[in-house]
């Protein structure tokens, strides 16, 4: 009797037994759902009306399906490896540090229209770009490469758009990467990033990285400071200053930036902040150290003036804000006498800034403005600007769009340093050549932590750096090597003008008698290390002779600092 049942009538109607387990289930399935009644009533009528084997024909489009997958996916795969082949090839302008690697197979020389009669040769950079390699970079769309065994899919975007804070403002780029393999995992994108990652941190580890803000036009908000050189790091022995001074300043920013720091100063509810003041002439390397200190920790430098006309107040206490957890940020010639003093904003003419001084003084940060101002008496103006590098903006208050002036005010300054806007755990070190004409409230313990005097050479000093610029000569002798083997392939004579004088000549000890010997011949801080640099440079191969010549450039300098005078004697 079951099989007169419906499920039994159905199947005897069906030429193919292998369709009993299908027909089961799509009789089961289908007393719940419509859909799958419908399916059930269409594969009984292929398999009644027309004779064929349903499951067959799953089989068979199932199989086309996958043939058309893998089709399409051999497709994809040779156009991206055709792709691949489209490049963008750049001739890249290396700094001076990096070029030096290719230099040897393309440097060319020239007798310079037989300026020595022929004799002599100079270098000439005239075809330098067109012969050193270039740079190949992935064109923008789709790139692909192999990297580790797997193979890697990069899509290149760049997009413009106009900037939403200023309608009608410049257009901006704004660029995107992505990066795409075979398969499931991440697990190679995420070797891949970290493999350019330490590429790329190989690279950077005996440089330092300086940082300046960006360009108006180019700036967004996650992008104001732009990277604008990568030096060797300058060794610390390099930097002629008093050994323990030098030392107590490193032992210092040490603890400062030790990962246990930041929870000691929480918990005594002290922000994280310190800040150094290098003050002294001109030239006695207050830069210098600077840079020395960040290769000494391996930190970046965010180098700031605040004479550079495209920086306001605004962008300073962002700048401020964009920093990195640790790095250091060196405010170049800081003195008052480079910011200007607040304007009313009710005030028409910048000179009625007066009224403003007295609101100034009532701020407690701006309780000694009056008196630096006052200090850099060239200017009857109250207004202090740099004319040539700041000038006069209008101020968007729509009513009577009164004039201010675009310029950094020493409350902008002290905001941008210790307002909640300033990163915490930076290094902050303020440089200047006139410390008696700073602010008080700018260097109060808690933006100034550490005074550090930097002072023209002493004698020992001297004697140091003659010893540092020869000692290093003497290590760099391979460059004159190069230099003499190029000339006698070409047979003539390099062109540096005392090539021929041998460093070699001089013994180690010999060097250092004649290093004291120099020390004795400089007077006691007088005269600036940059001074002092400068003199040896123009003999930086010969020592013996600026042991002979120093006695007479120190009287003519001395003569020409006395009377002020700009052009030099005896160089
Ligand atoms: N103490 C020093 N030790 C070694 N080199 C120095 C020293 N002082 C200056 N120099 C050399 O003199 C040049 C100028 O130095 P630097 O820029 O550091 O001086 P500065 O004090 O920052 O000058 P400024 O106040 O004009 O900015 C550099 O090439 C530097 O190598």
């Amino acid at each position: 009797m079951a099989e007169n049942g419906e499920g039994g009538s159905s199947n005897s109607n069906i030429p193919f037994p292998a369709g009993g387990l299908m027909d089961t289930i799509l009789a089961t399935t289908g007393r719940v759902s419509p859909l799958t009644q419908l399916l059930h009533f269409l594969y009984k009528l292929l398999g009644t009306q027309f004779g064929l084997d349903p499951s067959m024909m799953l089989a068979v489009l199932g199989f086309i399906w996958g043939a058309f997958k893998i089709g399409s996916q051999v497709h994809d795969f040779l156009r991206r490896i055709k792709n691949s082949q489209y490049l963008m090839a750049q001739t890249v302008w290396k700094s001076a540090w990096e070029e030096e690697e290719e230099l040897e197979g393309v440097l060319s020389w020239t007798d310079g229209g037989e300026v020595d009669g022929g004799n002599r040769v100079y270098l000439n950079f005239a075809s330098h770009a067109a012969r050193s390699s270039p740079r190949f970079v992935p064109a923008m769309g789709s790139t692909s490469f192999w990297h580790k065994g797997t193979y890697f899919r990069v899509l290149r975007k760049k997009e413009s758009f106009v900037s939403t804070r200023s309608w009608g403002g410049p257009m901006k780029d704004l660029e995107e990467v992505k990066i795409s393999c075979f398969g499931r995992s991440i697990d190679p994108i995420k070797q891949l990033l970290s493999d350019a990652k330490a590429l790329y941190y190989n690279d950077t580890r005996q440089k330092t990285t300086i940082y300046r803000p960006r360009v108006k036009e180019q700036r967004r908000d996650h992008n104001m400071w732009q990277q604008v050189a990568r030096r060797p790091v300058r060794p610390m022995s390099t930097v002629v200053l008093d050994s323990s001074e030098k030392h107590d300043i490193l032992a210092d920013i040490n603890e400062y930036l030790h990962p246990w720091t930041p929870r000691w100063y929480a918990s005594r509810g002290i922000p994280l902040r310190r800040g150094y003041l290098f003050h002294g002439p001109p030239g006695t390397g207050k830069t210098s150290f600077s840079f020395a200190l960040a290769g000494v920790f391996g930190i970046d430098i965010y180098v700031i003036s605040l004479q550079d006309a495209g920086v306001n107040e605004e962008d300073l206490a962002t700048l401020f804000t964009k920093l990195p957890r640790r790095c250091i940020v060196l405010l170049e010639d800081i003195d008052t006498a480079g910011l200007r003093r607040d304007l009313s904003s009710e005030s028409e003419n910048p000179t009625e800034g007066k009224k403003d001084d007295d609101k100034d003084q009532k701020d407690g940060k701006n309780k000694h403005k009056s008196k630096a101002d006052a200090s850099d008496s060239d200017s009857d103006s109250e207004v202090e600007v740099k004319p040539k590098k700041r000038g006069l903006r209008k101020k968007d208050t729509g009513r009577k769009a009164p004039l201010a002036l675009d310029g950094i005010s020493l409350s902008g300054l002290l905001n941008a340093i210790d307002g909640v806007a300033s990163h915490e755990g930076r290094v902050l070190i303020m440089t200047t050549n006139k410390p008696e004409a700073l602010d008080e409230a700018l260097i109060r313990p808690g933006r100034v932590d550490v005074q550090v005097r930097f002072s023209n050479a002493s004698s020992t000093q001297a004697g140091e750096l003659f010893h540092r610029m020869y000692e290093t000569s003497r290590q760099d002798e391979p460059i004159k090597e190069a230099n003499k083997a190029m000339a006698d392939r070409l047979n003539k004579q390099p062109a540096a003008k005392y090539e021929t004088e041998e460093l070699d000549g001089i013994t180690a000890e010999e060097m250092k008698t004649i290093a004291e010997e120099f020390g004795r011949r400089i007077p006691e801080g007088v005269l600036s290390p940059a001074e002092i640099q400068g003199f040896l440079l123009k003999r930086k191969k010969c020592p013996r002779r600026a042991l002979e010549e120093v006695s007479e450039w120190v009287t003519a300098t001395l003569r020409q600092k006395e009377a002020n005078l700009k052009v030099m004697t005896v160089q």
